[in-house]
């Protein structure tokens, strides 16, 4: 089987680690620019790498177009002037998912089918340095088919896609736009503004950098998302975006209205209702930070007992992927949260765990 990947970058290049060296199949990474296929050879990514983009469609079983949203239109046009395999399947890992559904339905493909997907995972880094094989784990993993998609092409990606560990979720590509322009477009958004009017205080007194500690950094990581990338997403649902913001403006008008009133009550109902939403987010949403293989144990409060359990996983070759201690209070077992990176870790350690004196929980 061979993929082919166009734009090798943070996600062409997580999805190229994903597929290569399993059995079967090749990976084909393309790039127009050189120095980047280069890359993709030096540091393993793909199996062949091509600034050619007809030797690197010929023959693909699947197409992953893994450039900017600005891009997605015109690489879409230029496959379809392409002799490519019959039932060949191209999709793309685009975050807007209105205008390129639009573009495919135009396009003239023959014998083969377009899929959009969307990836919800992601980082504010960049380029096939920051490609990660566990980015997509435990994320979502959007697909938009149109109803001239065939049941069995849809099957077909989404067991491809079984190789990044993400959830497949079917979603319509307006409801898409919608929806993420409100849960990833507007936060990078606001992030941007939030950094651009403390960088602009910055200006006449340092000390705003230098004190800006867990709450700023928290709330703009994203704010160093790669400027090109986000300018096409952006641009693309520019209107869902501008709906956006108006009721953007509702919520920062409401809190002028509250601390003009001095309303304390009305801050409190703001946090609650915000905590009460958060916390109700599920935890896979949080990609690579979180495992779907967790077990939990309840933990003596004593000196040294994590570095025992850690020990004891080690020596029996068990790979943690996270540990979290959830709740710790002075003479109150504490629960430590185990995470593993697959099943059969996950299984091992539920065996070896109570031969070691602890209860495990899943
Ligand atoms: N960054 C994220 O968190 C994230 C998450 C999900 C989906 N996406 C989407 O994935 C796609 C790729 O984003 P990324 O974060 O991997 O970016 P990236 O910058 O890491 O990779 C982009 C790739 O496209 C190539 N490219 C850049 N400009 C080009 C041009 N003008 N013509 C042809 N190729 C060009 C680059 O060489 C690179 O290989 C985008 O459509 C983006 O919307 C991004
Ligand atoms: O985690 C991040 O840094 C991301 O920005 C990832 C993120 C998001 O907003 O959640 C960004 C863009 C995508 O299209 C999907 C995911």
């Amino acid at each position: 089987m061979k993929i082919t990947i166009f734009g090798v970058g943070l996600i062409g290049g997580s999805l190229a680690l994903c597929f290569k060296g399993k059995p079967g199949i090749t990976v084909v990474g393309h790039s127009i620019f050189p120095e980047e296929v280069q890359k993709y050879i030096d540091r393993h990514v793909v199996d062949i790498a091509t600034t050619s983009m007809e030797e690197a469609a010929s023959d693909a079983d699947f197409i992953f177009l893994c450039v900017p949203v600005g891009k997605l239109a015109s690489y879409l046009q230029q496959l379809s002037q392409m002799t490519l395999k019959e039932g060949c399947i191209i999709t793309d890992v685009g975050s807007t998912k209105a205008s390129i559904a639009a573009c495919a339905k135009q396009t003239d493909l023959q014998n083969v089918t377009f899929i959009g997907g969307h990836p919800m995972a992601g980082s504010e880094r960049s380029g096939v340095e920051a490609a990660s094989s566990i980015l997509f784990e435990n994320a979502y993993y959007v697909l938009t088919p149109e109803e001239n998609v065939s049941e069995e092409a849809y099957t077909r990606l989404a067991d491809l896609l079984q190789h990044t560990r993400a959830q497949i979720v079917r979603v319509d590509p307006k409801q898409h736009d919608d929806i993420v322009g409100a849960i990833s477009h507007l936060p990078h958004l606001i992030a941007v503004a939030l950094v651009n009017q403390v960088r602009q205080y910055n200006e006449n007194n340092t000390l705003y950098q230098s004190l800006a500690a867990g709450g700023f950094r928290d709330i703009t990581r994203i704010a160093n998302s790669d400027p090109y990338i986000w300018r096409d997403i952006l641009l693309n649902n520019k209107d869902v975006l501008l709906k956006l913001l108006q009721d953007w403006n509702g919520q920062v008008e409401s809190f002028i209205d509250i601390l003009k009133r001095e309303d304390g009550e009305g801050i409190v109902q703001e946090f609650s209702q915000a905590g009460a939403f958060r916390s109700q987010l599920p935890e896979r949403r949080k990609g690579m930070i979180t495992s779907l293989y967790d077990v939990y144990i309840n933990v003596p409060d004593t000196p040294g007992i994590i570095g025992r359990i850690a020990t004891e996983l080690g020596n029996h070759e068990l790979n943690l992927s996270n540990l979290q201690i959830i709740e710790s209070r002075e003479d109150v077992p504490g629960v430590l949260r185990l995470s593993f990176r697959n099943e059969k870790d996950w299984d091992r350690a539920q065996q070896l765990l109570p031969t070691l004196g602890f209860t495990a929980y899943v």
